[in-house]
């Protein structure tokens, strides 16, 4: 009796209950999808003249089109300032009444894993990228001759001396400009490991624990001579698309201001810049297992599709642009963030996130 009534029930509302099926099935699979295409919360150590303004442009062109919440420093456009501190919880500017949590984190710092955990959710990838640590110095040294006291004194030596360039003066006996408790003097000497908040005045016997930590902590560590490798493996970790990985080389000098490295520069660059050396040997051996679990077949035939796409990436050294007039809207929006330097590209989503203009530089 109770059966015929329960299947008398069925089919009067037969309509009904399909739609509800269809809606909840529909609504289940919308979901998933969200889910799966999701991206998990991304942090960058953004590391000094590796080609980490080019990384930094993908990143912050994905946040953008995602409407991701980035942490911004509190000041500036750089957590490391004022140097020489490690990253703190508190440099961090307030996340958004409309957002529940940070999902990109992308300017430059010094590392200290724990406290940016704090900021950022469990489920956070970890990712950085590494230069071969000589011309990593020699851009440094190249950029930085003016603001960095230990480089200052060099130049001013060189000055007096001639056919003596300042990079070859201070290599002669880099110990007599380089004063280890001048905050200024950060990135004066192994700088990649400065950055990763390593002990980076000499080797201590943490190393090694200190390298294994990093190792875990990072899903990827990019190798900027293997920049197209690199990519390809960023774009399967954050799940980009083709045009997402597009890029072109930012802050690139022209060669003209390149010093050439000979054997003798080349041998102490090597001794000054020891622990950067380890670093780098150790994440370079990293990054082919990585690409060999991810199978070089496989990467070699992505990176040619990568280069090969329209608009391309880039292969050519571009030190000025100009945005073609005959392009659609999208178009030249995709360009101009393209070419975006850091410190504007920044300026704009600060203000995009928070409504203002990021706060200026503390004086004090
Ligand atoms: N894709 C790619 N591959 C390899 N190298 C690259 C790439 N993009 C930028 N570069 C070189 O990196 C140097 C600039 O690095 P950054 O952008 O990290 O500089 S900064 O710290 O943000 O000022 C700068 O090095 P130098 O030209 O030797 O100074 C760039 O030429």
């Amino acid at each position: 009796m109770a059966f015929h009534w329960l299947a008398a029930q069925l089919w009067r509302h037969r309509v009904a209950g399909l739609m509800v099926i269809m809606g909840v099935t529909s609504l289940l699979i919308l979901l998933g999808t969200h889910l799966l295409q999701s991206r998990a919360p991304v942090v960058f150590l953004k590391t000094h003249k590796t080609g980490g303004s080019t990384v930094q442009n993908l990143l912050f062109r994905m946040g953008e089109k995602d409407r991701a919440t980035f942490a911004f420093p509190y000041y500036t456009y750089q957590f490391s300032l004022p140097f020489p501190f490690r990253f703190r919880a508190e440099f961090v500017d307030e996340l958004p009444d409309s957002s529940s949590q940070f999902d990109i984190l992308c300017s430059h710092m010094r590392l200290d894993v724990e406290q940016v955990k704090q900021i950022m959710p469990p489920n956070t990838t970890y990712i950085t990228i590494l230069r071969e640590p000589l011309q990593t110095f020699e851009s440094v040294f190249s950029y930085y001759t003016s603001t960095i006291p230990a480089f200052t004194l060099a130049k001013k030596v060189a000055e007096t001396a001639e056919h003596k360039s300042a990079l070859s003066v201070f290599l002669e006996s880099p110990e007599s400009f380089w004063d280890p408790k001048e905050p200024e003097n950060g990135l004066a000497k192994n700088p990649m490991s400065f950055d990763l908040g390593l002990n980076s005045q000499q080797w201590n016997s943490s190393w090694p624990a200190d390298l294994t930590l990093l190792k875990e902590t990072f899903q990827l560590v990019m190798i900027a001579e293997h920049f197209d490798e690199s990519l390809v493996l960023l774009g399967a970790l954050l799940k980009l698309e083709l045009e997402e990985l597009a890029y072109l080389r930012l802050n690139t000098r022209s060669p003209k201001y390149v010093t050439l490295l000979d054997d003798i520069t080349k041998a102490r660059l090597r001794a000054w810049n020891s622990l950067d050396v380890l670093l780098y040997d150790f994440f370079l051996k990293l990054f082919w297992e990585k690409a060999e679990q991810y199978g070089l077949e496989r990467l070699n035939r992505d990176v040619t599709e990568m280069c090969g796409q329209e608009g391309g990436t880039d292969s050519v050294t571009i030190l000025g642009y100009q945005i073609q007039g005959n392009l659609t809207k999208h178009e030249q929006g995709f360009c101009m963030r393209l070419v975006l330097p850091e410190l504007q590209y920044h300026a704009h989503l600060y203000f995009l996130q928070y409504g203002r203009d990021m706060r200026a530089a503390r004086t004090e």
